[in-house]
């Protein structure tokens, strides 16, 4: 498997998938650069006159709820049922879930359109799975990865999506298997957004690579390395954010190979 994530990687550069994006204000320019950085190509589009041409060109979809607000909240389930009637992949980061009425509202309307991948923290997996219990404080989590690993499989069950749970242990579950990726730095929590741009980089996997688990696997090891990697060359958040496009952009096979830590269960 190891491989073939890095052959995923490669797919991605050489591709260049249009990725479309309805997401929230505090990380539309993170999540575009990042997206850049790995060889994609995003664009910010959720005006409800252009959703329908966006979903005829773009060959992903990702959807964020970090800002929520009626006209977007509209553009997101319009969006997620174009996509779903036309068969493209989409993937949603549920920001904030069990935060607020409102947010959880949206996320059970988004949930019907059968999202191919949702990503979130420990937290936010464990309210969209309604496990009571779970403290919310807002966008960060009060949890460990591996605590929402049953709320994670009852999703999956539920609506038939790839769930990661990311953290300091990055859990992917499939239908036939779990992933574990322990890749990352502490660091990465103290940049706005970078949960953010892994789901944003998920999108760009899921367009290019058929096997959801593997390409949300793909993924999640690029982010995790490239921030491991980055955040060992850096003084603090703020050339982290800097350093994490850097390598995103640059990584190497060899630093891929050498870096990687996945197992798999199941
Ligand atoms: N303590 C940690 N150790 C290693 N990597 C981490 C840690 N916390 C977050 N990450 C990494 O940071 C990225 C964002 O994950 P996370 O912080 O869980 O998302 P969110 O910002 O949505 O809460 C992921 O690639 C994850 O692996
Ligand atoms: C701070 C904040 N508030 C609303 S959305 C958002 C960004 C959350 O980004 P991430 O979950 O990737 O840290
Ligand atoms: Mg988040």
């Amino acid at each position: 498997m190891e491989k073939r994530l890095w052959e995923h990687i490669q797919t991605v550069r050489q591709q260049s998938p249009l990725v479309q994006n309805i997401t929230n204000f505090v990380v539309m320019n993170n999540t575009a650069n990042a997206l850049l950085a790995a060889g994609a190509s995003p664009i910010m589009a959720h005006g409800h006159a252009e959703l329908a041409d966006m979903a005829r060109i773009c060959r992903s979809l990702v959807i964020n709820i970090g800002t929520l607000d009626n006209y977007w909240t509209e553009a997101m389930v319009q969006a997620a049922s174009l996509v779903q009637r036309m068969g493209k992949p989409w993937v949603l980061d549920p920001v904030g879930a069990g935060a607020s009425a409102y947010r959880d509202a949206t996320l059970d309307e988004l949930l019907k359109r059968k999202p191919t991948v949702v990503r979130g923290n420990a937290s936010e997996i464990m309210a969209l799975a309604n496990v009571g219990g779970t403290a919310t404080k807002g966008v960060d989590s009060t949890a460990a990865s591996n605590q929402a690993l049953d709320a994670a499989k009852r999703i999956h069950r539920q609506y038939g999506s790839v769930v990661c749970v990311s953290g300091e242990v990055d859990i992917v579950v499939g239908e036939k298997k779990t992933v574990y990726i322990r890749n990352g730095h502490p660091l990465m929590a103290k940049v706005t957004g970078l949960g953010c741009s892994a789901t944003a980089l998920i999108g760009a996997f899921i367009a290019v690579v058929d096997d959801a688990l593997e390409a949300v696997s793909a993924a999640m090891a690029l982010m995790g390395i490239s921030g491991e990697l980055a955040a060992t060359a850096s003084a603090g958040p703020g050339t982290l954010q800097l350093n994490l496009l850097d390598k995103l952009y640059n990584l190497t096979e060899a630093e891929f190979a050498a870096t990687l830590r996945i197992t798999d269960e199941g």
